[in-house]
């Protein structure tokens, strides 16, 4: 389960600009849920994201299963990042001269707990049906192709979470359909998926649509 409370994010430009992006957010996502953050460019949706994905820090609180994130050390943060929560970055984020398998194991280099690391990453790849382009290098393949090994990179270490920024945003309508139906089939495997997206009709699809403007949640709706 996911518990912020009055959480602040500023970004310093320069030595003077303050940027407030997130501004005493408030909300909880209950386990096995898929949630879709929306809201126009600029509203604070990643920031958010990376916020919850513990890779950016933060004013406020933030509970991650009860753990109190604001707590942790950074080395306590980079272990409970590799065991409980999947990211899916904007444009991929993949190393293009590496291969599939060599991309999808770059999470378990240093995990220590996973001891068969090539049996995960195969099984991560059979998840999202790339297994047969293991020894491909990733600059050769598709837009669809390159979002299935990162969400293959995300799933490597069975996280309980998955968060996805915009992980439709650059592909065509038949594609984002396959990798939409793959995120809604790993949540019926128990998994929380949180996306952001300008999408409404993917967003229309999720249990709890939050929507920020101007960082400020101005909906947040369960169905
Ligand atoms: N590293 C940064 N330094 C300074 N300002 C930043 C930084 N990252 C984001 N911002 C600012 O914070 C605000 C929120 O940005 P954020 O990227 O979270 O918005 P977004 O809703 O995800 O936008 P988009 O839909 O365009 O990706 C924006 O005003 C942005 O310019």
């Amino acid at each position: 389960m996911i518990e912020i409370k009055n959480l602040n994010k500023i970004y310093l430009k320069g030595k003077k600009n303050m940027v407030h992006a997130l501004n005493n957010i408030n909300l909880k996502i209950d386990d096995r849920e898929t949630v879709a953050i929306i809201g126009e460019s600029g509203a604070g949706k990643s920031t958010l994201l990376h916020i919850m994905s513990c890779i950016d820090n933060f004013d406020g609180e933030y509970y991650l299963d009860n753990i109190d994130i604001n707590k942790l050390s950074e080395s306590k943060k980079s272990k409970l990042r590799s065991s409980k929560i999947g990211i899916v970055l904007q444009d991929f984020a993949l190393i293009d001269d590496f291969t599939v398998f060599e991309n999808v194991m770059t999470p378990l280099y240093f995990n220590k707990k996973i001891k068969d690391k090539k049996g995960s990453v195969m099984r991560a790849l059979k998840k999202t049906g790339i297994a047969s382009l293991k020894s491909k290098k990733v600059s050769q393949l598709s837009g669809g192709q390159k979002q299935r090994v990162a969400i293959s990179r995300a799933l490597v270490t069975s996280p309980e979470y998955i968060f996805a920024d915009e992980p439709t945003g650059s592909l065509d309508s038949k594609t984002s359909d396959e990798i939409i139906k793959m995120l809604f089939e790993l949540n019926s495997n128990g998994i929380t998926i949180v996306i952001v997206t300008h999408n409404l009709e993917i967003a229309n699809q999720c249990h709890h649509i939050i929507e920020i403007k101007d960082g400020n949640i101005i909906k947040d709706i369960c169905s």
